[in-house]
């Protein structure tokens, strides 16, 4: 669960600092126009210059200060929002994890990179733009009207009266035009973010479609809609702007109105006027940034909504509170796997893509899995992977699946998916995900297992400054073939040295003697290793000691039919 105020409490006594320093900047500020205003108007009057020296000594103190504190507020506050911001993104992250494969469908990955990065900064900048201002302008505030009441009661009356409008009026009033813009902001971000993405990586096929255009300009509405919600934003800041600036006016025309008579009436000293009419000035400095302040509030209110939809999705599969370890096998190798009456139902799916399996697999064990599309192949490899809940036993040597965490499940078990992830990095990079630090000799072992040893032995010909290895692999693994791109996941999971090992369609995207070649040296590397082998093709004698085949999926019922819930695919073992 991501909790901003805990993220916030870990950090609270550097946002406190932050908070310090800022007010000590604004009151330097403060004390500096106010001493001016007295140096300037004592100075006229040309008294010895020993009695300006006070003056003139505080008025370099507050002029190095403000600068000194403000450069100090911001990286002590700075530092605090950083700190928070890493904490917080880790933390959606981490559910993001534990909610993928099974329950993220419902957000488009546009949306998902919208709030993992965008959503997240908008909650730190509260803390930046939000929190910090408001309390500065708070205690400068407070600090102005003592100052402005104790020269004369009547100008401190009326800087408090435009301070308290300016603080109260001007951000409603920002806040209550901009609520509805701000609201539109972060859907068509993450709008933006999804077209620009569909754009780029779809690029190819909408080209060949002749549907570029209309897709850029999907896009382009997008972000002109993004751009006026931004401008009303700015509009309503400004207005916001101009009711302090106004608000400001008044307070230094009142300081004015109130201290020539006072002057005359000899109830202030002469030299004071220009420091009553300069202190609302300092006074205001800090206030004018509160309507942006209230804005920045709101869209982190709106940002952490979007965070708070994420952390609060329920989890497809919910770790055990209290839960226990594989039990050991006593023979030594994998566990023993046993799976009795078997279902399971994707999240949000109204039927079971798996029902009635039973199955027993002994340690060592090579299984082949085949069935029609849709029969359920890769839902019973995602059940073993730990990453969905399901009814029936599971066991992995005596220890129902369902009491083990998915962490300790994906130690025993590894999986090679049909979409496994390439990423835009060199080839050893991409297969040392699965063994970080392994050296080059296992990275080529593996390659080999996986039927890549010519081509490897062809990118360390064409590699004048390093090995095969070093190959950049392009965005999505661009840069190699369908086939290749597989058998480098077979590659990587092979690496990943589990004893369970479930590889969905190894043999996709290859012809049928590549197919039947990298079976044999994956088979040969699977040697002392539970495998579970998913596919569509007759498999070569000697790859798996046996076969089963899921029943096709059942046909979808009319609506209106009876009891289709008694439909049951009982696999052929
Ligand atoms: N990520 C998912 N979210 C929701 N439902 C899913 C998901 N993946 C699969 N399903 C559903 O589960 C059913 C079984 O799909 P599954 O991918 O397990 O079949 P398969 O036998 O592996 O098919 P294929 O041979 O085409 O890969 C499908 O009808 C599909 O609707």
């Amino acid at each position: 669960m991501v909790n901003t105020a805990r993220i916030r409490n870990t950090i609270a006594l550097r946002l406190g600092a932050g908070a310090a320093l800022g007010a000590l900047s604004q009151l330097s500020a403060l004390a500096l126009l106010a001493v001016s205003g007295y140096l300037i108007s004592r100075a006229w009057q040309q008294p010895p210059i020993l009695y300006l020296m006070w003056a003139v000594t505080s008025v370099r103190l507050f002029g190095i200060s403000r600068g000194v504190l403000r450069y100090a507020e911001r990286l002590v506050s700075h530092d605090a929002a950083f700190r928070g911001l890493e904490r917080l993104r880790l933390a959606v992250w981490r559910k993001l994890v534990r909610l993928a494969p099974a329950g993220l469908p419902v957000w488009r990955s546009g949306d998902l990179q919208a709030r993992l990065i965008d959503d997240v900064d908008g909650v730190g900048d509260r803390w930046l733009r939000g929190t910090l201002p408001a309390i500065s302008a708070a205690i400068v505030a407070i600090a102005a009207v003592t100052l402005q009441f104790t020269l004369l009661p009547a100008a401190g009356i009326i800087l408090a009266a435009s301070l308290g409008a300016a603080a109260l009026l001007a951000p409603a009033l920002a806040a209550w035009s901009s609520r509805l813009a701000m609201r539109t902001t972060a859907a068509a971000r993450a709008d933006l973010t999804h077209g620009v993405q569909s754009c780029l990586h779809g690029r190819e096929e909408l080209v060949a479609t002749g549907t570029d255009t209309v897709a850029l300009e999907r896009v382009l509405h997008t972000d002109a809609q993004l751009r006026a919600a931004h401008a009303r934003i700015a509009w309503t800041a400004g207005l916001g702007q101009g009711a302090g600036l106004l608000a400001m006016a008044v307070a230094v025309l009142g300081a004015l109105a109130t201290g020539i008579p006072a002057l005359g009436a000899g109830t202030l000293d002469g030299v004071l006027l220009a420091v009553i009419t300069l202190v609302p000035l300092a006074a205001f400095e800090p206030v004018l940034a509160l309507p942006a302040a209230v804005q920045q509030a709101g869209i982190a209110k709106d940002c952490g909504r979007r965070l708070v939809e994420i952390t609060e999705t329920a989890e497809p599969r919910p770790d055990p509170v209290e839960p226990l370890e594989v039990e050991p096998n006593p023979a030594g190798g994998p566990p023993y796997i046993e799976i009795k009456r078997l279902a399971v139902t994707w999240p949000g799916s109204p039927a079971p893509a798996l029902k009635g399996l039973d199955l027993t697999i002994q340690p060592g064990e090579r299984v082949g899995i085949t069935g029609p599309s849709g029969s359920g192949k890769s839902t019973l490899a995602a059940a073993l992977m730990g990453f969905l809940p399901y009814e029936g036993n599971l066991r992995f040597g005596g220890v129902e699946l369902s009491e083990l965490d998915g962490d300790t499940i994906r130690q025993t078990v590894g999986l090679c998916s049909q979409n496994a992830h390439i990423f835009d990095t060199t080839l050893a990079e991409n297969l040392r995900l699965a063994r970080p630090g392994a050296p080059e000799t296992e990275l080529a072992r593996a390659l080999r297992w996986a039927g890549l040893r010519d081509w490897l032995d062809a990118l360390d010909r064409a590699n004048a400054n390093g090995t095969g290895l070093d190959t950049l692999l392009g965005e999505h693994g661009r840069a190699v073939s369908g086939g290749e791109r597989g058998r480098i996941a077979l590659a990587r999971c092979l690496l990943a040295d589990r004893e369970v090992l479930i590889l969905d369609e190894p043999d996709a995207h290859l012809d049928a003697a590549t197919a039947e070649r990298v079976l044999r040296t994956t088979a040969a590397a699977l040697e002392g290793k539970t495998a579970i082998i998913i596919t569509h093709r007759p498999l070569p004698a000697g790859v798996v000691d046996r076969v089963i085949s899921l029943d096709p999926p059942p046909v979808p019922a009319p609506r209106d039919a009876p009891n289709s819930s008694t439909v049951d695919i009982a696999p052929a073992v």
